[in-house]
């Protein structure tokens, strides 16, 4: 059997909603993967109770189909669904990069994208490329209709996971339908700070970046003690907190002597809160690994 190692994602970082991703060096997904005259999938691992085997509602079952790939699937589900943490992408990229291998079809990663988006349209009725291309390609990835630019970075991360479940599809409802000028102006200078900030290995810049004031603040109202949490994880020395993905995870930028830190204030925050929550010392990672 071939097996894959597909990181968690988290995408927008604030000021690059839709577009920004990053790929984490924990936690993943693992997928092993054989050829069958069918698709079938298996579910162990975090939150797999919740996620249909159905390959016609699992986003690995598109992802086969659209490579003409049927075969046997085993997840081991390292990223909980529902996250934030693009769980639903890590496995749409796991087996992307395995099934171009098991079959031969010879696409390069950057061709792989667009079909392992195929797979996140099966949960949220898009597809985003946002989570998948950073799973794919790891490191700090720029998603847009003409293609995927990918820069390796190496920025301290600390993705606190509460116990809430925000499904995507909830989270894009609450998307404010337009933006005031000043706004775009704004979210302009954050996207350029933080993609500066990238090419730097610069967490103080990064972080900067990852202000803004269009989605976030809609978003956050669905995550109980998310304010508390950023302010918490700011004075414990974070350069810049937002929301992961659609959320609820909340994740903040850092430098490394600060990280475990911020991660032991963040799980007090949501404690104090009476919510449940568990925590990632990561940093931006590699992607998708065959072994
Ligand atoms: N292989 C899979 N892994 C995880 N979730 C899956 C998978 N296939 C289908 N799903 C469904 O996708 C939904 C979770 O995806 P969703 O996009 O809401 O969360 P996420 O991937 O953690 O977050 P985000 O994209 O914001 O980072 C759940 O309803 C789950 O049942
Ligand atoms: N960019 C997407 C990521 C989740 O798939 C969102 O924030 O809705």
């Amino acid at each position: 059997m071939l097996t894959v190692r597909a990181p968690a994602t988290s995408a927008n970082l604030g000021s690059g909603f839709d577009v920004f991703g990053v790929a984490l060096e924990r936690p993943a997904d693992v997928v092993r993967l054989e050829k069958a005259d069918r698709v079938t999938i298996e579910m162990t691992g975090a939150g797999s109770q919740y996620i249909p085997e159905d390959p016609e509602k699992n986003t690995v079952g598109a992802v086969a189909e659209a490579l003409d790939a049927p075969a046997r699937i085993q997840i081991d589900k390292g990223v909980r669904p529902a996250s934030g943490l693009g769980s639903s992408a890590a496995s749409a990229a796991a087996a992307a990069v395995g099934l171009n291998e098991l079959y031969d079809r010879g696409y390069s990663r950057e061709e792989l994208v667009p079909i392992a988006a195929k797979g996140e349209a099966v949960v949220s009725g898009d597809a985003h490329d946002d989570n998948v291309a950073p799973s794919i390609m790891g490191g700090f990835t720029i998603a847009t209709e003409k293609g995927v630019t990918q820069v390796d970075a190496d920025i301290p991360l600390v993705a606190c996971l509460p116990d809430i479940v925000v499904s995507t599809r909830d989270a894009r409802n609450v998307v404010p339908e337009s933006a005031r000028v000043e706004q775009m102006v704004e979210t302009v200078g954050n996207a350029a700070a933080l993609t500066t900030g990238m090419h730097r290995d610069d967490p103080e810049l990064v972080g900067q970046g990852m202000h803004d004031t269009v989605v976030t603040p809609a978003r956050a109202k669905l995550i109980d003690g998310y304010e508390q949490v950023r302010e918490a994880a700011l004075a414990a020395g974070a350069t810049g907190v937002t929301i992961s993905g659609a959320g609820p995870t909340v994740i903040a930028a850092c430098a490394e002597e600060d990280r475990r830190r911020i991660a032991s204030t963040m799980l007090d925050a949501f404690g104090e809160r009476g919510v449940d929550a568990r925590v990632y010392q990561t940093r931006i990672g590699r992607g998708a690994e065959v072994f």
